[in-house]
């Protein structure tokens, strides 16, 4: 599998190393393009490592961020994935960066899919880099392993850029971006911490399974850097 690990003693050192990596990613882009795009993951687990890339000395104000994938909850919910990058990642330097939440208000999922799709869109696709997290389920972005539609989800190969998804184990509806946008991102990060975690990635890995983050490892156009250290 196309996969290079990198371990660390602790999420701090975790978090500096990979801050650099991506921001080193990012500048490359920058002195290729006008602009750089980057797309960031929500949950628990990145705080500190986005603490630590909004100090990094880069372009901001050339670079675009949007979110691998997100609740349809508002930015004023715990649980919404732009609430969690406001708070721990636009300040700093990067408080110049675009924000491009997926989240827009809609009657239902797929209208707030197809808003976002448009707004995706609009950006100067590929991504020039993507970090992804891991739930225990094996699920990434939002890619639920239990969601309705996940044979087509991971199967498809074109179609809007933002996806709706509905699985049980998601809590809530969740968006998503879509397998080829994901995939073809030009630098992908998994940024994992854990024991439990690294079991399910290793098993994920190892043998021939149905897991979306399998799945994405398998399809993506690079090597993802696994990026993992123990629970603080
Ligand atoms: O629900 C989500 O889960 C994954 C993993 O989150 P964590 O809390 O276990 O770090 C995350 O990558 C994704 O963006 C988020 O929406």
């Amino acid at each position: 599998m196309k996969v290079k690990w990198y371990e660390f003693s602790s999420p701090q050192a975790l978090a500096r190393d990979l801050a650099n990596k991506v921001s080193g990613e990012l500048a490359k882009a920058l002195s290729a393009r006008n602009k750089a795009l980057l797309a960031i993951s929500g949950g628990t687990t990145p705080r500190l490592f986005l603490e630590e890339l909004s100090s990094t000395p880069i372009h901001w104000e050339r670079t675009a961020v949007t979110l691998a994938d997100e609740r349809f909850v508002p930015p004023s919910s715990e649980r919404s994935n732009a609430r969690l990058a406001l708070r721990h990642f636009f300040k700093n330097r990067a408080s110049d960066a675009e924000f491009v939440p997926l989240y827009h208000s809609g009657s239902n999922i797929d209208e707030a899919a197809e808003r976002a799709s448009k707004t995706i869109a609009a950006l100067p696709l590929p991504l020039d880099v993507l970090v992804l997290g891991m739930g225990n389920d094996g699920h990434t972005a939002s890619l639920f392993p239990d969601a309705e539609n996940i044979g087509e989800l991971l199967a498809t190969l074109d179609g809007p850029p933002v996806q709706p998804v509905v699985s049980e184990a998601a809590q809530e509806p969740r968006l998503t971006l879509s397998m080829p946008v994901l995939c073809a991102a030009r630098a992908i990060f998994l940024h994992i911490e854990g024991d439990d975690k690294r079991a399910v990635l290793e098993q994920a890995l190892a043998k021939k399974s149905n897991l979306p983050i399998r799945a994405v490892i398998e399809r993506a156009g690079v090597p993802v850097h696994v990026y993992w250290a123990p629970k603080g």
